[in-house]
This record gives C-alpha cells, sequence and structure tokens, in this order.
C-alpha cells in the first residue's frame, strides 16, 4: 500500500498557514507555494542514491559523494501543479519536466484530460507528480494512470493539501505510489472542495477569480 508522508517542518507549517489565508494576495500566493514546493523537495528526494567519487581538497585527495545520476521527471498537473514546478527544479536543476493537463468537470468532479507530453525516456524516469491539491483524488488517479499508460515503472505523488479521501483513493487504485504531503485536512465539502484546504488553487496561483 502506498505510504503517506506529512511533512511537518515547522518552516513547511508556517508557510502553508499564509497559504491558506484567504487575505493572501496572487504573488505572495505564487511565492509561498514556490518556496513551500522547494522546500518539500527537499524531503522528498532523501532517498536519492549517492556514489563515492575521489576528491582533491586544499588539503588532501578524500573519497567524498556525489548523485549517483538518477534520472528524474517532475510532472505537473495543469494548471495549479505548475507552481510547484519552479521550486522543485531549484533543487533539481536537471530534472525533465512532462505536463499533463487535465481539469475537475465542476457537475461530476470527474477529470478531463486534455494535454499530455512527456521525456521520450518514460520506463527509465522516476517521476514526481506535483499538484497543490488532492480532493477526491480523481485528478491524481488520472495523471498516474496516464503516466503508467506511457510506459512510467516509478511514481512519487507530491501536494501541499489533501483530504483523506483522495489519499484512499491513490491507495486503492494505485499502493505503489507514495504520497508527499504539507498537510492532511479533515473532509470534502459538497462541492468536493478539501477543508479547510486553501480554497481553488489554480484559481488563487493565476489570478482568475
Ligand atoms: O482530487 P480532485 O478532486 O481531482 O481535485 C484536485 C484537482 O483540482 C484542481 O484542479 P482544477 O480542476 O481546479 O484545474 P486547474 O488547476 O486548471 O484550476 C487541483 O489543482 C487538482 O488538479
Ligand atoms: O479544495 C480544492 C479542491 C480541488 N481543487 C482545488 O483547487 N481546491
Ligand atoms: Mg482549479
Amino acid at each position: 500500500m502506498s505510504k503517506v508522508y506529512v511533512f511537518d517542518h515547522p518552516l513547511i507549517q508556517h508557510k502553508l498557514t499564509y497559504i491558506r489565508d484567504k487575505d493572501t494576495g496572487t504573488k505572495e500566493f505564487r511565492e509561498l507555494v514556490d518556496e513551500v514546493a522547494t522546500l518539500m523537495a527537499f524531503e522528498i528526494t532523501r532517498d536519492l542514491p549517492l556514489e563515492e567519487i575521489e576528491v582533491e581538497t586544499p588539503v588532501t585527495k578524500a573519497k567524498a559523494k556525489v548523485l549517483s545520476g538518477k534520472k528524474i521527471a517532475i510532472v505537473p498537473i495543469l494548471r495549479a501543479g505548475i507552481g510547484m514546478v519552479d521550486g522543485v527544479l531549484k533543487l533539481i536543476p536537471a530534472a525533465k519536466v512532462g505536463h499533463i493537463g487535465l481539469y475537475r468537470d465542476p457537475e461530476t468532479l470527474k477529470p478531463v484530460e486534455y494535454y499530455a507530453k512527456l521525456p521520450a525516456d518514460v520506463e527509465e524516469r522516476d517521476f514526481i507528480i506535483v499538484d497543490p491539491m488532492l480532493a477526491t483524488g480523481g485528478s491524481a488517479v488520472e495523471a498516474i494512470n496516464s503516466l503508467k499508460k506511457r510506459g512510467a515503472k516509478s511514481i512519487k505523488f507530491m501536494c501541499l493539501i489533501a483530504a483523506p479521501e483522495g489519499v484512499e483513493e491513490i491507495q486503492k487504485l494505485h499502493p505503489d505510489v507514495d504520497i508527499y504531503i504539507a498537510s492532511l485536512d479533515e473532509k470534502l465539502d459538497d462541492h468536493g472542495y478539501i477543508v479547510p484546504g486553501l480554497g481553488d488553487a489554480g484559481d488563487r496561483l493565476f489570478g482568475t477569480k
């Protein structure tokens, strides 16, 4: 079954509080999402493999560790996932970036895919899907389906806020995909919004409401 990691680091929690605040404007919201994505990337990369090389310091030769060339791809779920990409790239600048376009039909709450473009070497890459919100889980599950259909073997899902319903949906349908979140919130409301949540992540990021 998928493991769930809640990043309870004080800096992440502090910034998340201001992301939630309805009085935080678009500019600050965007900056905070970017910063939290960087902090979460620091945690999510904890298990990256290292190898030893020789380095010559001003004092002596020594064995030291470097990343062993793991191939990573970040995949934002459009639109709101875009807000997390640069933050992750600050720590893993060599990662490739794929895109999956999905919107949630406001009536049915079912995801509708409208775009997909991934790096060519899908089977060799470790994917990190990013999206600020995991609500019913429909979008995340559809994005994972889309990656797997194209050959992806290793996938992590990273979001700011998750509802229990969304976590359960991924665990049920994609038990091999671990979930990395900054907060596990209480529930969904009647319109599928996370409570307490942060409202509509895409609209708040791009100022479309
Ligand atoms: O877990 P779910 O119930 O599927 O809901 C979560 C999805 O809803 C939001 O996207 P939205 O549909 O608002 O699209 P947008 O990013 O273009 O605003 C959010 O960014 C997720 O992708
Ligand atoms: O609370 C929610 C649920 C889905 N999408 C959002 O942007 N916010
Ligand atoms: Mg939206």
